[in-house]
């Protein structure tokens, strides 16, 4: 199975925790695009959806699903996103489509978080995927000053603008021995609006798309 092959699988997996007439939360990229593509054919019996991105807003109101401003919307059962890195403890390491502040905020309101990757996501210690940061504009160069302090190698993605107005830094060479702990020192710094190591909010359920079939953890 090639790893489009197994997105689309595990993204189909994800449709049982799927019910009658709630509001899904629904992430970005593209194994959520998958996801997106298999509601289809539930539009009419689902009440609606919170997006974390202009994407996939634009993707789901395209299949006539009613997208629901968060702040009307004071409590849901199930978000489903994709990610960069899992580990064992379903921590996670988000953001590389630049979505990672509001799927971090729309992840928080849901009861149950429901990650969908394939098998090259899984490790057992998060940080060889470059951490993204999304900082405001004008503390970029001050934050990557401040993450060089804390041992990471800060690098700006140029050209990308965030849904929220702001930039990236792709932070490397950072040891994430401990996740809880440098998600809540990087929300430390000033400037930073959130970091993409989901710790805090961890996944609830993890379905992982093998050769063999959609795993379960
Ligand atoms: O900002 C983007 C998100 O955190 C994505 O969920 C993450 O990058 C995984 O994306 P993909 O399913 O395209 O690998």
């Amino acid at each position: 199975m090639n790893q489009n092959d197994k997105k689309r699988a595990v993204a189909e997996a994800a449709i049982k925790y799927v019910e009658k007439d709630a509001i899904i939360g629904v992430g970005t990229g593209s194994t959520t695009n998958y996801f997106i593509e298999a509601l289809a054919p539930l539009a009419e019996d689902i009440q609606g959806a919170v997006s974390s991105s202009e994407a996939s807003t634009e993707k789901l109101k395209a299949l006539g699903i009613e997208v629901f401003d968060l702040n009307q919307v004071a409590s849901f059962d199930i978000y489903v996103d994709g990610a960069d890195e899992v580990n064992p403890q379903k921590h996670m390491i988000k953001g590389g489509g630049a979505a990672l502040t509001r799927e971090k905020i729309v992840s928080a309101v849901a009861k149950k978080f429901i990650c969908i990757v394939d098998d090259s996501k899984r490790v057992d210690v998060l940080g060889k995927f470059p951490l993204p940061v999304e900082v405001i504009p004008m503390a970029r160069s001050y934050v990557a000053r401040e993450i060089v302090k804390l041992g990471g190698d800060p690098v700006y993605r140029q050209g990308v603008t965030t849904d929220n107005g702001n930039v990236i830094l792709d932070v490397y060479n950072l040891q994430i021995t401990d996740p809880l702990a440098l998600e809540a020192q990087l929300n430390q710094i000033t400037g930073v609006v959130t970091n993409g190591i989901f710790a805090a909010r961890a996944a609830d359920v993890v379905l992982v798309a093998t050769d063999k079939g959609v795993d379960t953890y």
